[in-house]
C-alpha cells in the first residue's frame, strides 16, 4: 500500500491528535515468532489504543490489536514475508555451517523450501494418510494414561498432563518427520531421546536470555559468554538429534535401493529422493519443525483437557457428539473429524483462549497507513491476536469458554474472523498446522471416548504465563475416569 501524505509518521512519533501514538518504554522482545506477553498486550491495548508504539533498548515495535487492522497487515503482504529478525539463529547456523529451516529463512531462500514443504503437509488431504502412524502414538498414549493413574493414590489422577502430552506430541510430531518411533511414550525412554529432551528445555529456559544475547553487540560478549555458549549448545543439541534420524533414514533408503526395491515412505522419503533440498536444508528444516511442532502442540492439549475438566457440561456435548457420529470405541481417522465438528470447534476454542504462541512477527516490506498512521517499510510490527482474542467485539462473551460459538449455526459466531489467528494467516502461515490438528482431533476423540476427565481436589485455578510460549503457569493435574 502506498503512503498517504496525509498520514502521520508513525516511526517518528507524532504531536497529540486523533489516534496519537504513544511511545512505550517496555521490553517487547522479538524471540521465536514474537513474545509480547499477553498481560501487556492488553494492558497497553487498553492504554493506548489499538496500534501504539513500543520500544526494547534501540528497537521499535509497532503494535497492532485490531482485528481489522490485523487482516490488512495480513492481506497486503508479498511473496515472501519476512517475520521479525532471527539474526541470532542466523549466527549461529552461519558459525557452524547449517542452513537454515522455514523459520528462520528470509526471501528466496525461505520461498524455495516453503514450495517444497507445502506440497507435502499444508492441506489436510496430505496428511490425513498419517492417520494410522497417529493413530499407533494415541495408543501408546491410553497405555500410558493406565500406567500413570495406576501409580495414583485414588488410581485416577495423572498429575503434570503436560509431560505426558509433550511425550505424545514428540512422539506424534517425529512419527510424521523421521518416520519412525522414538520411544517418548515408554517407560525408559531412549538416551538420545532424553538428550534432545534436555537440549530442549535448554532452548526454552534461556530463551529470552538467548535473544538478549542476540540483541547484546559481539564485542560484549566476551564479558557475558554465557547466553550465547547456551543457545549453541542447545541448537548443537537439536540439529545433533535430526541429524541422527535423518541419517537412519537416509542409510535405510540407500539399503532399499541396493537391493533393487522401490523406496516408500512419507515426507523424508520424498524430501530425499526428490533432491528438492540438500541435505544440510533438509537437516535444518526438520530440526526447526521439530522444535516448533512439540511444545506449541503439547501445550494446546494440556488447555483443552484444563477446560474440559473444569467445564463438564461442554465435556459431555461434545462426548455425546462423539458417540453418536461414530460410536463409543471407533478408533477415528482423519475423515472421521468432519463428522464432529464440536471436536474442530473445542481446539478453536481452547486456541482463542489460550493461543500458545499469543502474537506474530513481521517487518513491513512496503510502506503501509494503518488505522491512519504511516508505517514505513521495514517496520517491525507485533500482531497481538491475544488481546483481539479476548475481545466481546470479536468475540461476544469472549471470556467463556464456549466452543459451540465456531458452529456456523450458532447465532454469536462470525465468520472469517480475524480475531483468532493462532496458526496465523497467508503464506507465511503455521506450515504444521494440519499436522497439529491431525494430533489434537484424533488424540481428543479418543481420549474423550476412553475416559471422563475430571478435576481432582490437586486440581486447581491455573493462569497462562508466557515464556516465549504462553504456558501453562502451574502443573494441570486431572483425572482420567474410566468410561462406564
Ligand atoms: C497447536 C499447534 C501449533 C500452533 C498454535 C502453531 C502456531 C504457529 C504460528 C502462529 C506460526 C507463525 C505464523 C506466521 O508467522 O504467520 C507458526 C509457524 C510455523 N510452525 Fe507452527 N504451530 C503449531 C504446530 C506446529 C507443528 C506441529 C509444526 C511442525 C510439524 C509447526 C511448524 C511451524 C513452522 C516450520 C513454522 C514457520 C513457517 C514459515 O515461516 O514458513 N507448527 N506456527
Amino acid at each position: 500500500m502506498s503512503s498517504s501524505p496525509s498520514a502521520p509518521v508513525l516511526w517518528f512519533s507524532v504531536p497529540l491528535s486523533h489516534g496519537n501514538v504513544h511511545v512505550q518504554g517496555v521490553s517487547s522482545l522479538c524471540i521465536f515468532f514474537f513474545d509480547f506477553s499477553m498481560i501487556l498486550q492488553q494492558q497497553h491495548t487498553r492504554k493506548y489504543g489499538k496500534i501504539f508504539k513500543s520500544h526494547f533498548g534501540p528497537q521499535f515495535v509497532v503494535s497492532v490489536a485490531d482485528r481489522d487492522m490485523v487482516a490488512q497487515v495480513l492481506r497486503a503482504e508479498g511473496d515472501a514475508p519476512q517475520r521479525a529478525n532471527m539474526e541470532s539463529w542466523q549466527e549461529y547456523r552461519d558459525l557452524r555451517g547449517r542452513a537454515t529451516g522455514l523459520i528462520s529463512a528470509e526471501g528466496e531462500q525461505w520461498l524455495k523450501m516453503r514450495r517444497v514443504l507445502r506440497q507435502r503437509i499444508l492441506k489436510p488431504k496430505d496428511v490425513a494418510v498419517f492417520s494410522g502412524e497417529v493413530n499407533q502414538v494415541i495408543a501408546d498414549l491410553i497405555q500410558r494414561i493406565y500406567i500413570l493413574r495406576s501409580q495414583a493414590d485414588d488410581g485416577e489422577t495423572v498429575t503434570n498432563v503436560n509431560d505426558l502430552f509433550f511425550r505424545y506430541s514428540m512422539e506424534g510430531v517425529a512419527t510424521i518427520l523421521f518416520e519412525s518411533r522414538l520411544g517418548c511414550l515408554e517407560n525408559v525412554v531412549p538416551q538420545t531421546t532424553v538428550e534432545y529432551i534436555q537440549a530442549l528445555e535448554l532452548m526454552f529456559s534461556m530463551f529470552k536470555t538467548s535473544m538478549y544475547a542476540g540483541a547484546i553487540p559481539r564485542w560484549l560478549r566476551p564479558l557475558i559468554p554465557k547466553p550465547w555458549r547456551e543457545f549453541c549448545r542447545s541448537w548443537d543439541g537439536l540439529f545433533k538429534f535430526s541429524q541422527i534420524h535423518v541419517d537412519k533414514k537416509l542409510r535405510s533408503i540407500q539399503c532399499q535401493m541396493d537391493q533393487g526395491e522401490r523406496a516408500r515412505g512419507g515426507l523424508l522419503t520424498y524430501l530425499v529422493l526428490s533432491q528438492a533440498l540438500t541435505l544440510e536444508e533438509i537437516y535444518a528444516n526438520v530440526t526447526e519443525m521439530l522444535l516448533a511442532g512439540v511444545d506449541t502442540t503439547s501445550f494446546t492439549l494440556s488447555w483443552a483437557v484444563y477446560l474440559l475438566a473444569r467445564h463438564p457440561e461442554v465435556q459431555q456435548t461434545v462426548y455425546r457428539q462423539i458417540v453418536r457420529n461414530l460410536g463409543e470405541r471407533h478408533v477415528p481417522t482423519a475423515a472421521d473429524v468432519p463428522k464432529v465438528p464440536l471436536v474442530r470447534a473445542l481446539l478453536k476454542e481452547t486456541l482463542r483462549l489460550f493461543p500458545v504462541l499469543p502474537g506474530n512477527g513481521r517487518v513491513t516490506q512496503e510502506d503501509l497507513v494503518i488505522g491512519g498512521y504511516l508505517i514505513p517499510k521495514g517496520t517491525q510490527l507485533a500482531l497481538c491476536h491475544y488481546a483481539t482474542s479476548y475481545e466481546d467485539e470479536n468475540f461476544p462473551r469472549a471470556r467463556e469458554f464456549r466452543p459451540e460459538r465456531w458452529l456456523r449455526e450458532d447465532s454469536l459466531s462470525r465468520v472469517d474472523n480475524f480475531g483468532s489467528i493462532p496458526f496465523g494467516y497467508g503464506v507465511r502461515s503455521c506450515i504444521g498446522r494440519r499436522i497439529a490438528e491431525l494430533e489434537i482431533h484424533l488424540v481428543m476423540i479418543q481420549l474423550l471416548q476412553h475416559f471422563e476427565i475430571k478435576t481432582s481436589p490437586r486440581t486447581k485455578a491455573v493462569r497462562a504465563k508466557t515464556h516465549g510460549l504462553l504456558t501453562p503457569g502451574e502443573p494441570i493435574h486431572v483425572r482420567f475416569v474410566n468410561r462406564k
